[in-house]
């Protein structure tokens, strides 16, 4: 069962069900709801689906190679991975990956979103996916090909000839073919650019089948006078339309398709094995760390819960967060235990993510900022909610582990740390495996990160780990290590003194590791996001209580209610956006 933390988990978990990066940039939002772009007038969902497809497309079964590794971007010249929707896509993908999601991962849950809201089913999502640097075999199914090429080349990824034919349908129930791509079998239509649409819908729906089978199709793949470009007709009747007609059902329809694109999602290379299932958390906690704000040690964490659509949780709802301290007279809650209720209650659109608007729900953020004192420090905390409705109040403890802060050594301070964006218009970024030569891009970021370290503790090395794989053009990550200095000029707070250093980057989501080496050990706070730096929103800190019992049912007060009610009233204003 899931325990908290689990980075990768974690990581995973929020980019498919909160559809963004946790500094906001969305990934579901350029496809949902079932977007058009504005240009192109594509379906993104059909784009991305079809990439996934030819990611997938070069597994060969018979020597484990290939598979969803992101090899495509470096097999953009190859004949059999011909259009422009793999070059948009690319480059809506190029932001999302990052230390624990592989650019393979961000394919596979573009794969999901875009099936999702375009009305198909949910396809389950594993991760783990690793990348490759180089292109990888070939093999991909080419429209002009006969049955038998056609047949061979699906077996080789793995499938029957049954399955061939429900991919093609599945993955032919949206978008279509374009007159830029195949002039010669889609003519532009007043000199402008065209897409001839497989089906008569952009959904995720059986029209493909419904429509073949009565005659009525649009499908170019079916009816073009070239008649060797016919490869849809020539799949679908390879076994006299049987199961092209089974998936005339609506019903059939979804699960066929939810099978096969599941088991296209997790064609991989021997060797990769995938995580389990990335489910929606029922409860989760996101951004727990230390910070120093106005001058101030504080510990910041946020609880995400789970709120059906169309329904508000209880207006008399209190959530509040418990701790005991690392030491001093309360040390592990042995005499008092301290909390604390929500500064900030902030709902979420459903539409942050169609998988999780599918499955029936929004999220809510309930936002944490405690003052701590650096002698008593922080050792574990957990979340106790009260509808304020007399019913007994739910206790959210990680399975009954709480949430143990592992150390209170080094941490990352954003608001003393900033970002400067530094042209550089000559430089060139080898691609591996290929390409190379590509220009690095506009800019690259110049990082002074700033690091709190324990007063007392004597650390032989300060240093970070940074991590980008978000880079232009699919070039290597950045990864690199760098020591960082005692800022001796600026004053020590709340019993942390500075460390300081420049991380140089040209990627968009840099992640760090924070480390510093004392006492034989080596103490660290992994994978911390390095937005918004200096911009970082700064909440004032809420109130501690120290009289309150710990355990669940025992609660009987009832302050900060008023609090947290003209929080939430607030956070519904300021985001313009209320549950339905
Ligand atoms: C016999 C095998 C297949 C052949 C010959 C084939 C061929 C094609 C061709 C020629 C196009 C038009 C591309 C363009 O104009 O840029 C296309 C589009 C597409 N294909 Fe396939 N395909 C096959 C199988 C699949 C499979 C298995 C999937 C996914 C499960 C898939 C998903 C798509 C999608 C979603 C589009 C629309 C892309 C868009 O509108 O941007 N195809 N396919």
């Amino acid at each position: 069962a899931y325990t908290w933390p689990s980075p990768q988990y974690d990581a995973l978990e929020g980019l498919l069900y909160e559809g963004r990066r946790p500094d906001g940039s969305s990934l579901a939002a350029l496809v949902h709801p079932c977007r058009k772009r504005t240009q192109t007038l594509a379906s993104v969902g059909a784009e991305w689906l079809r990439f996934a497809f030819h990611d997938s497309a070069t597994h060969n079964v018979d020597d484990g190679t290939g598979g969803l590794d992101g090899s495509l971007v470096y097999e953009l010249s190859r004949g059999e991975n011909f259009g422009i929707g793999f070059t948009q896509t690319s480059a809506d993908f190029e932001l999302f990956p990052n230390k624990y999601i592989s650019r393979a991962d961000v394919i596979a849950i573009g794969a999901v979103h875009a099936v999702s809201t375009c009305g198909g089913p949910i396809i389950p999502f594993r991760g783990g996916r690793v990348d490759t640097f180089v292109a990888g075999g070939t093999g991909t199914p080419e429209p002009q090909q006969d049955i038998d090429t056609l047949t061979e080349s699906f077996r080789k990824q793995g499938y029957t000839k049954e399955d061939m034919i429900k991919l093609v349908a599945c993955g032919h129930t949206m978008g279509g073919v374009r007159s830029d791509d195949f002039p010669q079998l889609v003519p532009q239509v007043d000199g402008k650019a065209v897409i001839a649409d497989f089906d008569t819908t952009m959904d995720f729906d059986n029209k493909i089948a419904t429509e073949y089978l009565d005659g009525t199709t649009q499908n170019v793949l079916v009816k073009t006078d070239n008649v060797t470009m016919r490869a849809d007709l020539r799949v679908f009747e390879s076994d006299g339309n049987s199961t092209i007609r089974a998936m005339a059902s609506a019903d059939v329809f979804q699960s066929d398709c939810l099978d096969v694109l599941g088991r296209m999602l997790e064609k991989v290379p021997k060797g990769v094995s995938l995580t389990d299932e990335i489910t929606l958390l029922p409860e989760k906690v996101t951004y727990a760390q230390f910070a120093i704000e106005n001058g101030k040690l504080v510990y910041k964490t946020n609880l995400r819960l789970l709120q059906k659509l169309n329904t508000n949780p209880s207006a008399s709802r209190v959530v509040t967060m418990f701790w005991c301290d690392r030491a001093g007279a309360n040390k592990d809650c042995k005499g008092k235990t301290k909390s604390s209720v929500t500064v900030k209650k902030v709902p979420e659109s459903p539409n942050i993510s169609p998988v999780t608007l599918k499955l029936g729900y929004y999220l809510i953020n309930y936002n944490f900022v405690v003052p701590i004192d650096a002698n008593e420090s922080i050792a574990k905390f957990w979340f106790e909610v009260d509808e304020g409705d007399g019913s007994k109040p739910t206790a959210y403890n990680n399975g009954g582990n709480n949430y143990v802060v592992d150390q209170d050594q080094v941490f990352f301070v954003p608001t003393l740390s900033k970002v400067d964006s530094i042209s550089n218009n000559t430089g060139t970024v080898s691609r591996r495996g290929g390409g190379g030569g590509e220009p690095v891009g506009d800019f690259y970021k110049s990082y002074n990160l700033v690091v709190a370290v324990r007063d007392g503790t004597s650390p032989s090395r300060v240093y970070v780990d940074g991590y980008d794989s978000a880079v232009k053009a699919y070039a290597y990550a950045v990864q690199n290590t760098v020591d960082l200095q005692l800022d001796s000029s600026t004053t020590p707070i709340a019993g942390y003194k500075f460390y300081k250093g420049v991380f140089q980057s040209s990627g968009l989501q840099l992640t760090i590791d924070v480390k510093a080496d004392a006492d034989g050990q080596t103490y660290t706070q992994g994978f911390v996001g390095t937005a918004p730096l200096d911009n970082t929103v700064i909440t004032d800190p809420g109130t501690i209580n120290t009289d309150k019992m710990s355990t669940a049912g025992a609660i009987s007060w009832r302050e900060g209610w008023t609090f947290s009610l003209v929080f939430s009233l607030v956070a519904a204003a300021m985001f313009n956006w209320s549950p339905l």
